[in-house]
């Protein structure tokens, strides 16, 4: 067969072979005025008959740059010509938060694709992610360190609030949307916040992926098609653990010894997946850990571990299973481990606690407040029984072990068995809770939240 030479051909082929489309569906498509979303308007306008749908247009001004009018008034005027339906919606600048403005920015543009999708009985949204915007997505995790389900990348197709959000560039490459742009003149705007290295992804985009493509042009390619193939095996894996599960399975309490017999790496997918299908992506290698401490420990009939949003593991004798637990305003487990759910007040030694992403939160009666940047990374974050040699950053970036903060505090020995620490997902020590909290420096890139002690 002959490779079809150009970008909307080969686009229209393999629209048509992912059978995504059909002329009396609806789709959404965000179109920021950027390069990647104008072709993808553009690739989706010009699709044959039978793939081609009913487009309604979708743009936010988010009002943070001096030419986001400019760009509203683009669209506007190109939807106008083309005859499209557009919706735009303004992300007001008093609306705008001091820290986290790109996840903010995000949040306000989903619940606004999720308006328009109701409102013209949409099925399906469309966002112009392509090939580079994939591999910087892969390398970023695979260099942060992430668990190995999350270097499928950005998916091509997913669900989203019940209608389903495609990725169609997934595998088209950047240059390749540019060079169909200037080919069909289509005007677009450049956002000059993607040439700023302070940002992980630009550094992913200027620095890495240039050196990649130099050691080999298919580079990018490549690590898009790992990710389809991390995506395609933890499919297999997902179906296969399923029916492990199966068996195991009685009514939702999981048979002890017959999970037992299972090798540790089989035990942990069935864990991951029960988790998982409760209190999704809340999890870390510790936590994990701790669980399948717990129930291999044949010493200990009975134990339970604090998972996110108020559920537990329990292991009672030959059964294991998930729980909620009511609780009242006030919560906490002494001397176990557990993950903080935000604004939930917790009990500790002589004082409850909380963690807030209220910055703004004030009370004079507050005992102790410490202001903590994190990044979503960091999360979940977890309570821990206090060692000995936890150590807490000091102002000056050098370290106070835990021993040497209950001397200081002439904390009695009793209580001291009792403390517990905040760490985050990498083990990085937030505060020990109560007597000395780490000190962190202001960090646009990170969220501000505030650790109470009453
Ligand atoms: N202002 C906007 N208005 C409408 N759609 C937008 C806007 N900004 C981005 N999009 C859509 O989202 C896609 C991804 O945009 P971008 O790469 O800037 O966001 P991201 O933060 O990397 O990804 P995401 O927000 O989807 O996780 C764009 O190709 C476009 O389809």
């Amino acid at each position: 067969m002959v490779k079809p030479e150009k970008l909307q051909q080969r686009f229209n082929l393999y629209v048509k072979n992912k059978n995504w489309f059909t002329p009396k569906q609806t789709v959404v498509i965000g179109v920021s005025a950027g390069v990647d979303s104008m072709s993808l308007l553009n690739l989706m306008m010009n699709l044959p008959a039978e793939n081609k749908t009913q487009i309604v247009v979708a743009h936010v001004n988010h009002q943070l740059r001096e030419v986001s009018d400019e760009e509203e008034q683009y669209v506007k005027t190109f939807c106008d010509n083309h005859g499209l339906t557009l919706k735009v919606a303004h992300w007001d600048i008093e609306n705008h938060p001091q820290n986290g403005v790109e996840e903010s920015a995000r949040k306000f543009r989903y619940d606004f694709f999720l308006e328009v999708l109701k409102k013209y009985h949409g099925d399906i949204l469309i966002t112009a992610h392509h090939e580079n915007d994939q591999s910087e997505t892969v390398l970023m995790r695979l260099i942060r360190g992430t668990f190995i389900n999350h270097l499928s990348g950005i998916k091509s197709v997913r669900d989203f609030h019940g209608y389903q959000l495609v990725r169609p560039l997934l595998h088209f490459k950047k240059q390749e949307l540019k060079q169909y742009a200037l080919d069909n003149a289509i005007i677009w705007y450049e956002d000059e916040t993607n040439q700023d290295l302070a940002i992980t992804r630009n550094r992913m985009r200027h620095q890495l992926i240039p050196l990649i493509e130099k050691e080999n042009p298919q580079g990018v390619a490549h690590i898009a098609d790992f990710a389809d193939q991390v995506e395609l095996m933890q499919k297999q894996n997902e179906y296969l653990i399923k029916q492990i599960i199966k068996q195991i399975d009685d009514e939702k309490r999981y048979d002890l010894n017959q999970f037992l017999s299972y090798p540790e790496y089989i035990q942990q997918g069935i864990i991951d997946l029960i988790l998982n299908e409760t209190v999704p992506n809340q999890f870390n290698l510790s936590l994990i850990k701790q669980i399948m401490q717990l129930l291999n420990n044949r010493t200990k009939p009975q134990g339970q571990v604090q998972l996110a949003h108020n559920f537990v593991i329990k292991k009672q004798y030959n059964y294991f299973f998930v729980e909620k637990i009511v609780k009242k305003q006030i919560s906490g487990l002494k001397n176990e481990c557990f993950v903080v759910t935000l604004n939930q007040w917790y009990s500790g030694n002589h004082f409850k606690w909380m963690l807030t992403d209220k910055s703004d939160y004030h009370d004079e009666l507050n005992k102790r407040e410490a202001t903590i940047y994190l990044s979503d990374e960091q999360f979940p974050i977890t309570v821990q029984p206090t060692k000995n040699d936890d150590k807490v950053t000091l102002k000056d970036g050098g370290h106070q072990m835990a021993k040497r903060v209950f001397i200081n505090g002439k904390v009695p020995i009793k209580d001291r068995k009792q403390s517990q620490t905040l760490v985050d997902s990498s083990g990085k020590i937030l505060a020990i809770l109560g007597y000395r909290e780490s000190v962190f420096s202001a960090d646009v890139q990170k969220q501000k939240y505030v650790l109470i002690i009453k």
